[in-house]
């Protein structure tokens, strides 16, 4: 396997990132592990950044190490901005997720494709014209008619399918505001409009990210299924046991994955600026 390390400064810069949410906190799928706070226009963060197989890759807990942070009040841009600034082309994330459709059942893997944005209060650009904090204070309108990078998801496909998890290779992620579960009517209404999983934080992660040229793509773990379909209550204890459980897995899969991500992105996420601003 040949890597290209990004040299800048004479600092190895990660051109891979792993996203963990609800029940990833913890880069121990890396070794050399150091920490950086990056500064970005939007609020400083802080990554973890080690190697696997030779590979630089920084890691980012969403929600904080020890999950202090909600999916409403996530600094995503900050997040996405700092990753741009280390060099990162290529994003992978979890995400933990409700099943609306009875075929995804607790403990499947799916390789998330589309995605229905239904949050309500959140911060879903980098592109504010004349009151960015930042030198890209254009206005811009991305394209993101598939908003994951084939690449990545292929790459995640791969590593599923070798690793012989029980996994879907596409999946419609509907994206609530949170904090709170679904009603049972939500839940109805989300697998009419053709929804297979539930979550609260692909939007705006998987935006932002496009919005910098940058490759994305998630893994969604079903955790439970959805409100209404569901037997027992929903509760966020559940979530997390049910991914602490399935962490041995998770771990493999995303380093798998990452050995098949191709060196040189031919995907057209890098040139998802060209036309989007005039
Ligand atoms: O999407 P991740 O970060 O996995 O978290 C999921 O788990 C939490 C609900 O238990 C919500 O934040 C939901 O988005
Ligand atoms: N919105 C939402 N997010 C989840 N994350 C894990 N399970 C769920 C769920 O049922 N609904």
């Amino acid at each position: 396997m040949f890597f290209i390390l990004t040299i800048s400064g004479g600092v190895l810069m990660p051109r891979i990132a792993i996203i963990g949410g609800s029940g990833v906190y913890d880069p121990r799928l890396l070794e050399n592990l150091r920490e950086e706070m990056i500064k970005t226009p939007y609020g400083n963060i802080k990554v973890k950044i080690g190697t696997y197989k030779g590979e630089e890759i920084a890691f980012l807990a969403r929600h904080g190490e020890k999950h202090s942070v909600p999916p409403h009040k996530i600094n995503y841009r900050a997040n996405i901005w700092g990753l741009h600034e280390l060099g990162v082309e290529r994003i992978l994330a979890t995400s933990a997720v409700g099943s609306v459709n009875e075929a995804m059942k607790p403990g499947d893997f799916v390789i998330l494709d589309q995605l229905i944005d239904f949050t309500k209060n959140r911060t879903y650009t980098f592109y504010d014209g004349e009151d960015a904090p930042h030198e890209r204070n254009f206005v811009a309108h991305v394209d993101f008619t598939d908003p994951y990078c084939p690449e990545l998801r292929d790459s995640l496909i791969r590593a599923a399918r070798e690793l012989g998890f029980s996994y879907h290779p596409r999946g419609t992620y509907a994206a609530m505001e949170g904090p709170r579960f679904e009603t049972r009517a939500e839940i109805r209404a989300l697998r009419i409009l053709g929804a297979d999983v539930v979550g609260m934080t692909q939007s705006p992660e998987a935006i932002l990210a496009r919005e910098l040229e940058m490759c994305y793509a998630s893994v969604a773990i079903v955790t439970n299924y959805g409100a209404g379909i569901s037997k027992t209550k929903l509760t966020h204890s559940e979530v997390v046991e049910l991914m602490q459980q399935k962490s041995e897995e998770i771990k493999l899969l995303l380093m798998k994955a990452v050995e098949h991500i191709p060196r040189i992105r031919r995907c057209a996420c890098k040139d998802a600026l060209k036309g989007a601003t005039g």
